[in-house]
């Protein structure tokens, strides 16, 4: 089994609980008590890798500076979540980026509530135009609405932990860089025959 731990991050109401309680649950439920911090242990097979995951929902109303820090510190990866509908929680992701250390790079940011289109504040270009900026990945998804999406966007986090944790020549990216050379230089021995 390998250990990977995950935080959701986000301005308020953004549904950082409710994206946990979806994935953990297969469930929505539209109200929760946000009073306290609560982590979700889990274990779940990924690209045939056995994975005991821990996920991390803090209180953001609750929560000083120096304990999200130490959040920060105890994560391998990170969903960082706005809604469509507050600009001002997609005017933060920027900050809460800033907070995540550089070594740090399993990051999949979320844009929450699509199903909310007639409230939207935030275009989905916008999201991607962002997301291109901090160098991470990026999903549009309803939790409300749509379970798939908001397991595949975990398992997509779950996987760059794993990429990130694996040593250099074994990473995926890697493997992808050194296969992409190999077609190239194939094509063109090929295309010099002719
Ligand atoms: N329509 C819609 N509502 C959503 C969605 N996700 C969450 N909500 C609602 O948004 C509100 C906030 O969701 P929470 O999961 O409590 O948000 P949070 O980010 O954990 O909030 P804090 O604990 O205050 O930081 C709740 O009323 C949810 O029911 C969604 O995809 N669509």
């Amino acid at each position: 089994m390998v250990p990977v731990k995950l935080l959701v991050l986000g301005a308020q109401n953004t549904g950082k609980t409710a994206l946990c309680v979806r994935f953990m649950t297969k469930r929505f439920i539209g109200e929760y008590d946000h009073k306290k911090e609560v982590t979700y242990r889990c274990s779940r097979v990924v690209d045939q890798e056995a994975v005991d995951l821990e996920i991390l929902d803090i209180a953001c109303k609750e929560s000083s500076v120096a304990s999200l820090e130490s959040s920060i510190r105890w994560a391998d990866g990170f969903l960082l979540l706005y809604s469509i509908t507050q600009r001002l929680s997609f005017l933060e992701v920027p900050q809460l980026k800033k907070l995540i250390d550089q070594t740090k790079q399993s990051l999949v940011l979320i844009a929450n509530k699509a199903d909310l289109e007639i409230g939207r504040e935030v275009t989905t270009e916008e999201g991607q135009r962002l997301a291109k900026e901090l160098s991470c990945t990026f999903k549009e998804l309803s939790v409300a609405e749509a379970v798939l999406a908001v397991e595949a966007a975990v398992f997509q986090l779950i996987r760059l932990v794993l990429d990130q944790q694996r040593p250099l020549p074994d990473r995926r990216s890697y493997m992808l860089t050194v296969r992409h050379a190999l077609t190239r230089k194939l094509t063109r021995s090929k295309t010099m025959q002719w």
